[in-house]
């Protein structure tokens, strides 16, 4: 990869908006920087200073009391000067630790409004896991260019007064001080570029790392990974991705190394020249008490250059990933959608209007030229081999994915035009892979914590048969789910966990129930009462049902049959057995097997 590759930023942008941040958020940081910036200047010099008075004094009149007078003030100066200086530092880092927390916030609420489509999209992680690294930790990104920026301006002003003090000493200490600090601001920039140019490696390495990581610790993988002996091909490629990521780092440190060389040479100089000039003007007259105020103040000069062009340098590089960070919460990606609210008090009329769909970064559409109506209040069934685009249709026309062409309708209107959350709003979705949250019962199936109608989740949870096992809980309703934040959490089975995903679609109420594959993993028994009570379950709204099993079709108005190539067969279930096409086949060897299953069953 080419050092050319780093982006340039704007850095007064970057800072301008950390800036508006802090006085959005907490301004009393403004006046913790205000006491910082007096006190931090001016506490070196209380250092420089002392030894010039003390020598003075004792060359001088040589009195007890003035020497003890000058110790006093100088302990006085720095007790009040350093305590000041600490105390404010010490209170402003939590409120920029703060800062970096509701960023944090902030990139939370992101990622639950995007486009759903980012969620399956490798590329998308890594641009992420960089804007996230700027949020990471204390001392890098957002928080650590704020930590730099609260103490810089002390350490210039200092700066700004001793280059003015010694400058007029002579110009060559100056000059050598500066050459040496311009070239650590070079070899800073330099290593900076060298690893900038890294970061997709980096990050691609990072995510590749966190996949394992979080692999290991999920418990959804424990079973896999033990029975089927995942654990060596993960620990074999956790290695391998680590041995990677130490060769990108050794190669920055080695260029680091190098380069410090240079560095080393500049400082040699610089010092050499420092000491020569001032012994020289001692062996010209200069006082001993002054030598060693120039000599402080050079070396006060010197260190605060250093740790002001390392700050200067880290505001520099740092701001790079905090502009990253920025970018990426700005870019819009389909957070909000368009501003047309949702239908109320109405069943939805569905068009799929000559739809074409591929995945994002694939060339293989899964959806051609597709046209269809799923008319008001219709119950229509949806079946097909695997992989024939039943979830696809399901995931368009929620508005998860955007179609590739063509348009899909909701009552008239294009849903690209429907405001985001208003188009979700509408929608009671049972998915074939359920996901419990580790909040209580009562969250998981209202989804809020807040105003919540407690007879409606009871009457949820009743339709769905959960009634006795969460009646039964120690803590009933507000019993958590999951063993992740509580130790006694509750682990709901396979068919449990539908159950709830089902009494979830219920409460919610939205205009058209969708479930897709809902009974996979129920028992028989729950499977027929979710039949039989489906008509009462989708309360006349529009609904899909997919399925696998064609028993369950019969209660639908429709069946749509699909297949690799798209749209195959669509009418009534007797319409479609009459024609003896492939749903005919299906039913009937599906047929075939249960009254096989039965009577092998009833033989044993
Ligand atoms: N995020 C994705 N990126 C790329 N391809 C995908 C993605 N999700 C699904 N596919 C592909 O789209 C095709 C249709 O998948 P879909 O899940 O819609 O099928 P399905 O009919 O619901 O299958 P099943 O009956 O097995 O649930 C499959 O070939 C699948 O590999």
């Amino acid at each position: 990869m080419k050092e050319e590759n780093l982006e340039k930023y704007p850095v007064g942008d970057m800072l301008k908006r950390l800036l508006l941040n802090v006085k959005d958020h907490n301004k009393t940081i403004f006046v913790y920087f205000l006491i910082y910036t007096i006190t931090g200047a001016v506490y070196p010099f209380i250092a420089i200073l002392f030894p010039k008075y003390l020598i003075d004094e004792i060359a001088g009149t040589g009195s007890y009391n003035g020497v003890l007078i000058i110790i006093g003030i100088y302990l006085g100066l720095s007790i009040v000067f350093g305590f000041l200086k600490n105390y404010i530092e010490n209170l402003s880092y939590p409120c920029i630790t703060k800062l970096r927390i509701d960023y944090i916030r902030d990139t939370f609420k992101k990622l639950v409004s995007i486009d759903y489509k980012y969620m399956e999209d490798a590329k998308f992680f890594e641009k992420n896991g960089r804007a996230l690294e700027a949020t990471s930790s204390n001392d890098n990104g957002v928080e650590g260019v704020y930590h730099k920026l609260f103490k810089l301006p002390a350490e210039v002003i200092t700066i700004l007064i001793l280059t003015v003090f010694i400058g007029r000493l002579h110009f060559f200490i100056l000059a050598g001080l500066i050459s040496n600090i311009l070239m650590g601001i070079y070899i800073n920039r330099q290593v900076h570029k060298f690893q900038y140019a890294r970061k997709e490696a980096i990050a691609h390495s990072e995510r590749k790392k966190r996949y394992y990581y979080n692999t290991t610790h999920d418990f959804g993988y424990g079973k896999d990974i033990r029975l089927y002996q995942f654990k060596h091909r993960i620990l074999e490629n956790y290695d391998k991705e680590i041995h990677n990521y130490i060769g990108i780092q050794k190669i920055i440190k080695n260029r680091e190394y190098r380069l410090g060389f240079l560095d080393l040479g500049f400082l040699l100089i610089s010092n050499s020249l420092t000491y020569g000039i001032l012994i020289y003007k001692v062996i010209h007259g200069m006082s001993i008490a002054d030598f060693s105020m120039y000599l402080g103040a050079v070396t006060v000069l010197s260190l605060l250059l250093k740790t002001a062009i390392e700050q200067f340098s880290f505001i520099l590089n740092e701001g790079q990933y905090v502009y990253d960070y920025y970018t990426f919460m700005e870019c819009d990606m389909g957070e909000k959608g368009g501003d047309k609210k949702a239908v109320k008090n109405d069943t939805l009329e569905i068009i799929f209007d000559n739809v074409s769909f591929k995945y994002p970064d694939t060339d293989n559409y899964i959806i051609k030229n597709f046209n269809f109506t799923i008319h008001k209040g219709e119950k229509l069934a949806i079946v097909g081999i695997n992989g024939a685009g039943k979830s696809t249709l399901v995931k368009l026309m929620t508005g998860l994915f955007d179609v590739t062409e063509g348009e899909i309708r909701i009552n008239g209107v294009p849903i690209r035009d429907y405001n985001k959350e208003e188009l979700f709003s509408m929608f009671s979705v049972v998915f074939q892979d359920v996901n419990i949250l580790a909040f209580n019962i009562t969250e998981n199936v209202a989804c809020s914590s807040g105003k919540v109608d407690l007879a409606r989740v009871k009457k949820a949870i009743e339709k769905v048969g959960l009634l006795e096992k969460i009646e039964n809980l120690p803590k009933g309703y507000k019993h958590t789910m999951l063993k992740v934040i509580e130790d006694d959490g509750v682990e709901f089975s396979g068919g449990e966990s539908q159950k709830l995903a089902i009494a979830r679609a219920l409460y919610k109420n939205g205009n058209m129930v969708i479930m897709d594959e809902p009974t996979a993993a129920l028992d028989a028994l729950a499977e027929a009462e979710i039949y039989q009570n489906f008509s009462e379950l989708i309360a006349g709204k529009t609904a899909l049902y997919i399925s696998h099993r064609l028993a369950s079709t019969k209660f639908c108005d429709k069946i749509a049959l699909f297949d690799r190539d798209g749209l195959k067969e669509y009418g009534s279930h007797a319409e479609l057995m009459e024609n003896r096409g492939d749903y005919y086949k299906m039913f009937v060897v599906q047929g075939k097997y249960y009254k096989e299953g039965v009577v092998q069953n009833v033989s044993d």
